[in-house]
């Protein structure tokens, strides 16, 4: 029996079909990974889960509690990172955090206590006194982590909680993630970044265009990819041309072409032998090679693989932190 479990859970925005009938469960203590572009449906079933939004139809539990019965007790037992969560920025961070531990039912004492400890766990403890606005978007992120904790909660939700952050804050918040699970801490998280879901993941989730593509820890993921015939080439052609791109789509074993830079293309394929074939080919074209290899495979690979399209064809980064929205 999973901590989480979601049964046949679909939103309906209108004509969009936000999430379409996804089932899966979150095992106690694992960290479980939802990728996905932007527009997937990963912060849609996120709040879902968090109470914050009805699902049209399906049912879930968390921590044992049913999220349409139950949500309160919901609400207690869970913490949200979500780049909707607002901070006062007339108030210091302490003050920040304090009110919302005495919203949680901290008392004063207590909260204090709480708000100090967690402060200089993400580093912050020499700015407690210092408004919120004058943060930078990184501080505020630490500051919302940590909002996040102060009762204590045993599942945590952060719906793509390195979005925008500078490379430092980056690193800090994701081994505060590990940390936090280290802790026992149950972990949800969304993400676009392929490398984030599978340097912190127990298991992913692939979600595009509502629906679980595919659910299986990271080295299963790509290990689908290596058991297939499929072989991945980078290859850099300082002559490159559109033309031979297309040319080379037009084999039935060349899967997909990429471009990764004007000089280099990636090529996923079936081909026997697939560096004497793009060898002989390129030299056919009097194409020159300056360099190429063979690549493992990444998630990126299985993305594509499973979804026929590039994740990054649909990535855009959003403004963090919509001020006056309440979650
Ligand atoms: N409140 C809403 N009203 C109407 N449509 C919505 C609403 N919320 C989400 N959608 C639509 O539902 C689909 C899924 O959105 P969702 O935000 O869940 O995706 P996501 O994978 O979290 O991507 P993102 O990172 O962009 O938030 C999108 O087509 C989005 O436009």
């Amino acid at each position: 029996m999973g901590i989480i479990e979601v049964n046949g859970l679909s939103k309906r925005f209108k004509e969009v079909l936000a999430v379409d009938n996804v089932s899966f469960d979150v095992k106690e203590g694992e960290i479980f990974g939802f990728l996905g572009p932007n527009g997937a449906g990963k912060s849609t079933t996120i709040r879902m889960l968090t109470t914050l939004t009805r699902p049209t139809s399906g049912t879930a539990k968390v921590a044992n509690h049913d999220i349409l019965k139950e949500p309160s007790e919901v609400r207690k037992k869970i913490g949200l990172v979500s780049e909707k969560t607002i901070l006062y920025d007339r108030l210091t961070a302490l003050e920040n955090l304090m009110f919302f531990a005495e919203l949680n039912g901290l008392d004063n004492k207590s909260a204090k206590k709480r708000c100090l400890e967690l402060l200089e766990k993400v580093d912050m403890l020499k700015w407690k006194d210092t408004m919120v606005g004058k943060f930078s978007t990184g501080m505020r992120q630490r500051i919302n982590v940590i909002r996040a904790l102060l009762h204590d909660p045993k599942i945590i939700f952060l719906d793509e909680p390195t979005l925008g952050l500078d490379p430092q804050t980056t690193r800090t918040i994701r081994e505060f993630i590990k940390q936090m699970n280290n802790e026992g801490r149950t972990v949800i998280l969304t993400t676009h970044i392929m490398t984030e879901a599978d340097m912190l993941s127990d298991r992913i989730a692939i979600i595009d265009h509502g629906k679980i593509v595919a659910l299986d820890t990271p080295k299963n993921l790509k290990r689908m990819l290596k058991e297939s015939d499929d072989e991945i080439l980078d290859i850099e052609i300082p002559n490159m041309t559109s033309n031979l791109i297309d040319k080379l789509k037009a084999f039935d074993c060349i899967k997909k072409v990429l471009n990764r830079s004007s000089e280099e293309i990636r090529i996923i394929m079936s081909c026997e032998n697939p560096v004497v074939f793009i060898t002989d080919f390129l030299s056919k074209h009097s194409l020159n090679i300056r360099e190429i290899k063979t690549v493992e495979p990444t998630l990126e690979d299985v993305f594509i693989k499973l979804t026929g399209h590039e994740m990054r064809d649909q990535a855009v980064k959003k403004p963090r932190f919509a001020k006056g929205m309440m979650h």
